[in-house]
């Protein structure tokens, strides 16, 4: 299956495109099966589509939207996914979305993981994950070096706790099995900087080096990456 990209001249149009892609996406599987189920992931590069997602006429009480990792942090912490997806996107039209949160009161992921991916087994094969991907060539919290990642790319489970060595936060990060359990992989990305990346991940195959690659070389799922020049 070969990975279509689409490249904009700014992230603006990137989102206009973008937008209308996951609305139609999210009214074909409403209509064809009454729910659809939407993977988001956290950063900054969302941001300006989750405030233009949040906009539209939707049956939104039939959209369910899941966070591909969080940050354990308090859902009030300024760097949490949770609170950024509030924020930005269960927000005016989009507040009657249903969300499913990747938290729970435990210290640390490692106690919630099996809790986690229990909420996260329940769930159908999503309709649209969206992913972004770090310069180091993360994607989720799957990240280049640590400890669970050998964990994040074969577990049957659907979600691991994971400790990145050069980024900041233990996560919770739903895994490759669970993450690939989608119709459709986007991934949303800008700038040259990840331009160059992306060039990188798709031409050699080492998962180890870049985990995104797990998603970029599989047969399993198709896969379109939105690349926005600025
Ligand atoms: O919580 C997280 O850190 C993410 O979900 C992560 O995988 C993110 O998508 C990339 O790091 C890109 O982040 P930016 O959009 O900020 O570059």
């Amino acid at each position: 299956m070969t990975v279509s990209t689409q490249r904009f001249a700014s992230d603006s149009e990137l989102v206009d495109y973008f937008n209308r892609k996951l609305r139609l996406q999210l009214e074909t599987a409403i209509a064809e099966r009454g729910h659809a189920y939407l993977v988001v992931s956290g950063g900054r590069t969302p941001i300006p589509l989750f405030q233009r997602l949040a906009t539209q006429q939707l049956a939104w009480p039939q959209v369910t939207i899941v966070l591909a990792d969080e940050r354990w942090l308090p859902a009030s912490d300024a760097a949490s996914n949770e609170r950024l997806v509030r924020e930005h996107l269960l927000q005016d039209q989009a507040a009657a979305a249903n969300f499913v949160s990747l938290l729970t009161s435990a210290e640390d992921p490692y106690q919630a993981a099996a809790v986690v991916s229990d909420r996260l087994a329940a769930l159908p094969t999503f309709d649209a994950v969206i992913l972004g991907m770090g310069e180091d060539g993360h994607t989720a919290s799957l990240f280049p070096g640590s400890d669970e990642l050998q964990e994040g790319l074969t577990t049957d489970a659907a979600a691991l706790a994971v400790t990145p060595k050069h980024a900041p936060h233990a996560r919770m990060s739903m895994s490759k099995k669970r993450l690939l359990d989608s119709r459709q992989i986007y991934f949303h990305l800008s700038g040259a900087a990840k331009a160059a990346v992306l060039d990188h991940a798709l031409a050699e195959e080492d998962v180890e080096t870049m985990p995104v690659r797990a998603f970029l070389h599989q047969q399993q799922v198709p896969v379109e990456v939105l690349l926005a020049s600025s």
